[in-house]
């Protein structure tokens, strides 16, 4: 299996780069869609056409991408002679895609909120969360690119 891993690795590597793009956009976007949503005046159209785009980035981007790039990274750390577990920049990338994935499961539970009409948190918040991923994504790029 692991030869196959090494024989399939640019391939792999591309998979899990486009699925990285894929997620990144929605991880951008969804927190600013709940900006406007949050600052929005209490029309009920527009209140469900917000609800409608965040359901559908959620469930028909976001979710797929993540899954695709957990897939593809794992097959990455198991293709021989990627990984060396001494070096420190697989620790600072696992953090930081694990801080990700839990930033995912926040967005998914505000946008829960906002579908049951029970969001409590203000547009300042979420463009203040809008930060997080994108402090987490120059520690992940810099640690699989540096390889410190
Ligand atoms: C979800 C779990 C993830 C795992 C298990 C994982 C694992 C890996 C591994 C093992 C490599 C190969 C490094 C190499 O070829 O030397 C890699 C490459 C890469 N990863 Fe991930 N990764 C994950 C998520 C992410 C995320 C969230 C991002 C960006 C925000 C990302 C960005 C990249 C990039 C840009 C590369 C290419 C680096 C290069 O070839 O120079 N990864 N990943």
């Amino acid at each position: 299996m692991f030869d196959l891993l090494a024989l399939a690795y640019p391939w792999t590597l591309v998979l899990h780069i486009v699925s990285v793009i894929s997620w990144m956009a929605g991880i951008f976007y969804l927190p600013r869609l709940f900006v406007y949503h949050a600052e929005q005046v209490t029309d009920p159209k527009t209140d469900e056409m917000f609800q409608t785009m965040e359901r559908r980035l959620l469930r028909g981007i976001m979710n797929p991408a993540m899954i695709a790039t957990w897939v593809f990274g794992i097959m990455l750390l198991l293709t021989p002679g990627i990984v060396v577990w001494s070096d420190v920049w697989p620790w600072t990338k696992g953090a930081s895609v694990i801080a990700m994935t839990v930033f995912h499961q926040w967005l998914a539970k505000r946008r829960k909120d906002f579908a049951a009409g029970q969001n409590t948190r203000t547009g300042r918040t979420y463009r203040m969360m809008n930060e997080v991923p994108t402090l987490l994504m120059v520690v992940i790029v810099a640690s699989v690119v540096v390889k410190f």
